[in-house]
């Protein structure tokens, strides 16, 4: 073995919850789109231990490997509990299936996704640990398990969850997520042909002050989450029967009202939502809220007086996306 070999590369995409997000944390639908901008974890040999370099955040992790069963995470800031918890997770899998004599190796991950704002890093650095060590020990699992891992560890992480955005980095498709514990890839369907047609512009809007962790448990306490959810619930059941851009965008718009009531908008975020209304078919943040991202269903035709708007606004970054394509910065 060459010390520090080169052995291989792991990916996983982001995503964008297009409707549903903080409802489907209590079993309500909702529809999410992966997104072309991925996390990469680079494999190298290691003669023993497991080290993660975490690029993004200037962090490095070594781990014995007959430790991993037990490591608490409470003694980790959080910025590391994701990866930690991954490794953890997915060890103890693997160790009440038989498998042990795991190897060591060094895993660089780095990421073209914005941390924290809506677009589900965490999900996808928690896909691209867990496939990276899978990899490195030449372990297969079926899909649907490796959703139930990454969405374990993002649970434990935050202590609120739903299957959103880890079945969505791991299917990497567009999903509708029917309850808890079910969801379906829409490819194929009139949903996904009209999807297809569309035009994204995910926008970084501003940076977040609080992690999802904190936005989650804060909604759960809200008074009237019920009432909301159960609205954003129609919305979702709705969407799968639009035959327009004009309809689609319609609902966005309905699904971002009912998050500012939940409370995890800012007045920014609303500023480019009724730009994106203005110059666009309609918008709505995405993801947990708080600040992060709005995705704009975008008119063509008036994309260039949008992306004006947004430059006046001093948005942080505005990327294209269409389904199953690459997503270009389009910041001027
Ligand atoms: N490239 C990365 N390297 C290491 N850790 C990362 C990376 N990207 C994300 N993380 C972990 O995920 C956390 C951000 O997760 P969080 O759920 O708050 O935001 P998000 O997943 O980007 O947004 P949302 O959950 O709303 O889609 C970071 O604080 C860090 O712990
Ligand atoms: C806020 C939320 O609905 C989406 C976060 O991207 C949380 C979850 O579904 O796990
Ligand atoms: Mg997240």
């Amino acid at each position: 073995m060459i010390k520090g070999a080169f052995v291989g590369t792991v990916e996983a995409p982001s995503k964008v919850i297009l409707f549903g997000e903080h409802a489907v944390v209590e079993g309500y639908g909702a529809i999410s789109m992966a997104v072309d901008l991925r996390t990469r974890g680079k494999i190298f040999e290691s003669e023993k231990d497991i080290v993660i370099n975490l690029k993004d955040l200037g962090r490095s992790l070594t781990l014995d490997i007959e430790n991993i069963p037990k490591l608490d995470l409470k003694n980790y800031n959080s910025g590391v509990k994701y990866v930690l918890c991954a490794i953890k997770s997915i060890v103890n899998y693997l160790k009440d299936r038989g498998y042990e004599d795991f190897k060591p190796f060094k895993l660089d991950i780095s990421s073209d996704i914005p941390i924290s704002c809506g677009l589900g890093s965490s999900a996808s650095v928690v896909a691209t640990t867990i496939k990276s060590f899978l990899s490195t020990n030449a372990i297969s699992i079926p899909k649907k398990e490796l959703c139930k891992i990454c969405f374990s560890v993002e649970k434990e992480v935050q202590g609120r969850a739903s299957i959103t955005d880890t079945a969505t980095v791991i299917y990497n498709s567009v999903l509708k997520i029917k309850n808890s514990n079910d969801f379906e890839v829409l490819k194929g369907t009139k949903l996904y042909k009209l999807l297809k047609g569309c035009h994204f512009l995910v926008v970084h809007v501003e940076k977040r002050k609080k992690k999802t962790a904190e936005l989650v448990k804060e909604v759960a306490e809200h008074p009237r989450k019920e009432e909301i959810f159960r609205s954003i619930g129609k919305i979702v059941d709705k969407v799968e029967e639009v035959s327009t851009w004009e309809e689609l965008g319609c609902l966005m718009v309905k699904n971002h009202e009912l998050l500012r009531e939940l409370g995890v908008s800012t007045s920014k975020i609303d500023k480019v939502v009724e730009l994106g209304s203005r110059y666009g078919y309609g918008a709505k943040l995405s993801g947990a809220g708080g600040g992060g991202i709005v995705i704009i269903l975008t008119d063509e035709d008036r994309r260039e007086e949008l992306l004006k708007s947004l430059k006046e606004l001093e948005v942080l970054d505005v990327f294209e996306c269409k389904v199953g394509m690459k997503s270009e910065n389009q910041k001027g």
